[in-house]
């Protein structure tokens, strides 16, 4: 039996509502398809500025790879299709939108004490999950654990059908209507190669993109989700500095500082300690992270 026909959709199955966002290459805009009534996000990209940036093989490759991902802490992409000007994505809508804006309601996620809640409560759990009151906002430590150990699930699950993600960044990270996080923008994902295959085959006739993700391995996502971590709690990138390449040099040099102010747990820095690591082969394994008492004591298991 033939398999089922993919379903070819086209503009006219939906119908479009309130932009939700604009990206590089074009809007992204609410819309319910009409057979179902099912909301989804409707990517819209434009063809001409993706030949102009020569993305359109990156494009294809992260509709390949998300349309093939099943987990809660990845946003679904159901398909695609595309006319004359533009390429369409059929997203999962994410109600909460971008964490991005939610950190930055928060100013960040931080343990220090913060006068408006009982003191009590603070002590009683700085180590785990502390909340603030900031402008009004009460930010919970624990969504961060949360977001921290959810993340770390779903990259298990990607490394473990060797996809490795690469551009983790609050900016790509989504909330949906329960407050759960999803990973979304798969445009710099690629399918690790087995190190065994291609290495005894030789790379002589590999092309540079494809010699490049050689280089890169799993450990690239642990890196980034330490770099999360802290930004999380100290509201700044680790490496941050005014010119691109002090920040360059920062990062090679792993010069990793923890500032006085917020405080922060000894146990919060000896988990990005063990993450920003030079050697990726030496960075904490993502399972392990799962196991560290930070994320034991407070992050709830079933995520
Ligand atoms: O006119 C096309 O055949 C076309 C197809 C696709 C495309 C095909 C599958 C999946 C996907 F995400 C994108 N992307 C493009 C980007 C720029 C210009 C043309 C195209
Ligand atoms: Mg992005």
């Amino acid at each position: 039996v033939p398999a089922a026909e993919k379903k070819r959709w086209t503009l006219g199955d939906f119908d479009i509502g309130k932009p939700l966002g604009r990206g590089k290459f074009g809007h992204v805009y609410l819309a319910r398809e009409k057979r179902s009534n099912h909301i989804v996000a409707l990517k819209v990209l434009f063809k001409s500025q993706l030949q102009q940036s020569q993305v359109e093989h990156q494009l294809r490759r992260e509709v390949e790879i998300q349309s093939h991902l099943r987990h809660p802490n990845i946003l679904r992409l159901y398909g695609y299709f595309y006319d004359q000007k533009r390429v369409y994505l059929i997203l999962e809508y994410a109600a909460k939108g971008e964490l991005y804006k939610e950190l930055q309601k928060c100013k960040y996620f931080s343990e220090r004490r913060a006068a408006t809640v009982s003191l009590f409560f603070i002590i009683s759990r700085l180590d785990c999950c502390a909340c603030i009151v900031f402008d009004g906002f009460i930010c919970c430590l624990c969504f961060l654990l949360q977001y921290v150990a959810s993340l770390a699930r779903a990259l298990i699950y990607c490394h473990g059908k060797h996809v490795i993600h690469r551009d983790i960044k609050p900016e790509n990270l989504l909330i949906g209507a329960q407050g759960e996080l999803k990973i979304a923008d798969f445009g710099w994902s690629v399918h690790t190669f087995n190190r065994r295959r291609t290495m005894c085959g030789t790379l002589d006739y590999l092309p540079p993109e494809m010699v490049e993700s050689v280089e890169h391995d799993a450990s690239v996502d642990i890196w980034s989700l330490g770099v999360l971590c802290y930004e999380f709690l100290y509201g700044v990138p680790p490496f941050e500095a005014k010119e691109h390449s002090d920040t360059y040099r920062r990062i090679v040099q792993v010069d990793l500082k923890f500032p006085p102010k917020p405080i922060v747990s000894s146990s919060a820095k000896d988990l990005i300690s063990q993450m920003l690591v030079k050697d990726s082969s030496q960075r904490l394994p993502l399972h392990k992270l799962l196991e560290h008492p930070w994320i034991v004591q407070n992050a709830d298991p079933s995520g």
